[in-house]
Parts: C-alpha cells; structure tokens; sequence
C-alpha cells in the first residue's frame, strides 16, 4: 500500500432505497497533503462520495478503506479525524464565535479553560481573531464561512472534506476565501477533498481535479494541475492557469455530452 494514501475507494456504488443510483463504480485515492476536487454536473454524486468518506452514508458495493494517517501503515477503518465544511455554515445563532468554534471540543468533553488557548489559535488562523466576541448575525457572508471552517479545523482534522462553502459567496470574498484555504492547508499540512461548480475554484484549489459525470455519477477524468500550491492573485493571471482552466472545461463539456463514459 502506498503510504501516503488516506482514503481508498475501489469500485464504489451507491444506489438510495428509493432506487437512485448516485455512483457507479467509482475508485480513487485520497492522497496525504493533496488538495483534492470532485467537479461535476448537480446530482453526479459529489456530496455523496464525501459522506460516504466521512462515514455519514453506507456504500452499496465496492470499498472505501481509511487508513492511517500519520506512519503510512495500512490499517483498515481505521479512524483518524475528520472535518466537515458545508455550504451553510449552520452557526448557532445565539453563541459568539468562540462558542461555535470550541463547539466540537465541548462535545468532545473538554472545559472552557483547557479549549480556550486551542479554540483562539484557530480563530486567528481564519482572520477572526477580532471578531471573537461577535454574534453570527453582526457577520459577513465570508466571516461566516471562515467561522464554519475554523469550527471544522479545532480538533485538528488530517483530512477536511468541504462540499461547496463557498458557492454563496461574491467572486472577491470567495478569491480571497480560495487564498486563505491554501495558506491555511500549508501552515496545518491538512488534506483536502473539495467540492465545487467552479471550473477557475476547482483549478485554483487543486492539486488534482476529478472530473464527473450524472446518472449515474461517475468520474470521467482525471487532471493533475501541475503547479506548486503556493498560490495568489498571480497565479490566477498566469497563462498556466487558463491553459488548466481550458483543460478542465473541456473535461467537463465532454462528461456533459456524455462522450467519455
Ligand atoms: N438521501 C437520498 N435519497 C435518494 N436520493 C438521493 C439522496 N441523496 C442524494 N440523492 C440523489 O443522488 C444523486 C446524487 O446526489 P448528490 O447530492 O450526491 O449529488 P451532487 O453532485 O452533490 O449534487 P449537487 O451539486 O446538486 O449538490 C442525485 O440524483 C440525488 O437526487
């Protein structure tokens, strides 16, 4: 087994009771350090390969093995921690961020005093730590976002799994979002598997792109973005980006016609 790989899915199918086939033999693996994204048409089963990751969904055939994380020995079910970004940040609206932040560590059993150091590192990790005191409703869009993933990071997740949370967003806080992941994933080392619409989000955040198509979803593509993630504004002006950008709609039109089954 290779060591870096933290998730294997091997001919994977998921068909609901109502009789939907969400997936159709799907196989890949989630590589340790890598910024993964599931790019496809609405209904192709994005958000149903991340629950199946995350454990929230059964499979209906195949496999999906996790191994673990940090010495590379392969160790089925093993469970290493995991984090969930969803499209809604779904804050509580009467706790302050520090609150919705040390949330999960409150359910985990740790005491205000022991979290606090924690739960304000991460804060400041998102560019909140001003807003600490805040209310969700006295938030941005954006603020909101990073709230939802900073709550996602405090209990030090090895692989954060993220199904569209910025897809409500306005291009510049969205851009400035996409920057942000990418600096935060280099200082925390943390994997992620992103889902997006976006062609230029999927190009910009990705170290590979797997392209998919509906009914049933499958994955029709695989494209490597060859370019180290340190990635900013120049990177999204670069000619490399729109050549990725080309690649990757081109991908996306052909799954759409159903050209490449
Ligand atoms: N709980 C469920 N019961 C029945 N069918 C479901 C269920 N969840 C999803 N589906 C169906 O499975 C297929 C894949 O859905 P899924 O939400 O995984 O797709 P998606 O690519 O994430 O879509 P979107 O981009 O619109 O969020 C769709 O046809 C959807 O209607």
């Amino acid at each position: 087994m290779n060591p870096s790989v933290l998730v294997s899915l091997r001919g994977v199918s998921k068909t609901y009771r109502n009789g939907t086939q969400a997936l159709n033999d799907i196989s890949f693996d989630v590589r340790q350090g890598e910024c993964l994204t599931l790019l496809g048409p609405s209904g192709c089963g994005k958000s149903t390969i991340l629950r199946l990751i995350a454990g929230l969904d059964t499979l209906s055939s195949g496999s999906l093995t996790h191994h673990r994380a940090d010495r590379g020995k392969g160790a089925k079910n093993q469970n290493f921690s995991m984090g969930f970004v969803f499209q809604e940040p779904a804050l509580m609206p009467w706790a302050n961020v520090f609150d919705n932040v040390f949330l999960p560590l409150r359910l985990a059993g740790r005491s205000r005093r022991e979290a606090r150091a924690k739960v304000d590192q991460v804060i400041g990790q998102v560019g909140l730590a001003a807003h600490a005191n805040a209310y969700p409703r006295q938030l941005s869009g954006g603020q909101r976002m990073r709230v939802s993933i900073a709550r996602a990071l405090v209990r030090d997740p090895v692989l954060l799994l993220l199904d569209e949370p910025f897809a409500a967003l306005d291009e510049i806080t969205r851009f400035r979002l996409n920057d942000d992941l990418l600096h935060l994933r280099e200082t925390l080392g943390t994997t992620l598997v992103f889902i997006t619409h976006s062609i230029y989000e999927s190009v910009f955040l990705s170290s590979r792109v797997l392209v998919m198509a509906a009914a049933p979803g499958r994955i029709t593509e695989e494209i490597t973005i060859d370019s180290p993630l340190e990635r900013d504004e120049r990177f999204r002006l670069s000619e490399d980006y729109l050549t990725f950008c080309r690649t990757v709609s081109q991908a996306l039109h052909e799954a759409s016609l159903g050209a490449n089954p």
